[in-house]
């Protein structure tokens, strides 16, 4: 067996380099994520030729820039622009006290492949979806030459595609208040992306349909008890109620902000005090409304031997995923706790624009 990375191992590496400001070549492209672009960083990538900064669609329009190559735009980085421009682009923090003079030019020709397939490398990654990209002759040889994690298209288009490969780490017994009877399992992905656990409450029967929760993690919620969202109640209903009734499964995935990271969802968070809201926050940044890939909940489900649930939610788009992904959903109960003044127009939004049952 070769000691080498193998190609999810060089996506798992090309995450990390992303996230530290270090440049990875995906297929002919040298892209660094603008969020970590240093100064030195950037004129060392000017001067291997003619750089462009790809965002998203959604942060395109925001800044009133043409998205030619459909869900993402290529801006030619103009010549007399520094690290603040690539930034500010990426980041719409300032967007209304100092708003970007534009036009942006953004190119039709050539194409964006590449280019999409880093964005989806940074949002992996949980960083602002924005990428600095120059093309690079003799790629492989450049990457060598430089000590450049490479991958190809291929690779990363496969690798994000595939997100549901995991395997049980262990589990152990953590009696809780609402049940002595519990046990925690710990879940850990191929492609070495964060750890999912699950909260197995009593022994639910595998033929039966089990009361279960998919709990996307809310650190301001689920922990600080913020009055801004209904996390941390629905957290503990759910538990409570999977305790009354002796079994259920809590799946607490690690997909804060709805797949985006703790540090975009303050960077959302900071939006929805200047007047946007939770949707049009995460437009703002680049990113679609949810970024969760409900498949791995479905993955660990069927791991754990449970192909049919009670689900408790009030979001359909779970009930739809879960029987998209073989996972027979029997009923849905309802999680009703948890409204506060401060997240009346957060709960109005969901139910508005992301169906969401109240
Ligand atoms: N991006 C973003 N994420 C948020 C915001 N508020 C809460 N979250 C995240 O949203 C996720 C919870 O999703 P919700 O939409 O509340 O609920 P749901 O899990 O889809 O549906 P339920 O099963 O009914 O709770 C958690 O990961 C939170 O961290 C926000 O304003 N912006
Ligand atoms: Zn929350």
């Amino acid at each position: 067996m070769p000691l080498g990375p193998d190609s999810t191992e060089r996506i798992a590496r090309a995450r990390g380099d992303l996230r530290m400001g270090v440049p990875v070549v995906v297929d002919g492209l040298l892209v660094a994520a603008a969020e970590t672009l240093t100064p030195a960083r950037l004129s060392a990538l000017r001067e291997l030729g003619p750089a462009v900064l790809a965002i998203t669609a959604r942060r395109a329009v925001t800044l009133k820039a043409r998205p030619y190559d459909g869900d993402i735009a290529r801006l030619r980085l103009p010549a007399d622009v520094g690290p603040d421009w690539v930034r500010s682009v990426a980041e719409p923090a300032d967007d209304l006290s100092h708003p970007l003079l534009g036009p942006f030019v953004t190119l039709r020709e050539g194409d964006a492949a590449a280019h999409r397939a880093a964005i989806g490398l940074v949002k992996s990654a949980r960083l602002l979806p924005a990428v600095l990209a120059v093309e690079v002759p003799g790629a492989v040889a450049f990457a060598m030459a430089h000590g450049l994690t490479r991958v190809t298209l291929a690779e990363a288009a496969a690798a994000l595609a595939d997100a549901t490969t995991l395997s049980e780490v262990v589990s152990a017994r953590v009696p809780l208040a609402v049940s002595r009877a519990t046990r925690l399992h710990v879940f850990r992905p191929a492609d070495g992306s964060e750890e999912h656990y699950v909260v197995e409450i009593g022994s639910p029967p595998r033929a039966e349909p089990v009361l279960a929760r998919l709990h996307s993690a809310c650190f301001t919620g689920d922990l600080l008890g913020s009055l801004k969202c209904d996390c941390g109640a629905q957290l503990n209903a759910a538990l409570a109620q999977m305790g009354a009734e002796g079994a259920g499964v809590l799946l607490y995935l690690n997909q804060e902000g709805r797949g985006i990271g703790l540090a975009n969802k303050m960077r959302a968070y900071s939006l929805q005090d200047q007047g946007f809201d939770t949707v049009e926050a995460n437009h703002r940044l680049g990113f679609e409304d949810d970024e969760r890939d409900f498949r791995i909940g479905a993955a660990i489900l069927r791991e754990m031997g449970f192909l049919a649930v009670r689900l408790m939610t009030n979001n359909p788009a779970k009930i739809e995923m879960m029987r998209a992904n073989g996972i027979e959903v029997t009923g849905r109960v309802p999680l009703k706790v948890g409204h506060t003044a401060e997240n009346a127009r957060y709960l109005a939004t969901k139910a508005e624009k992301s169906g969401h049952l109240l």
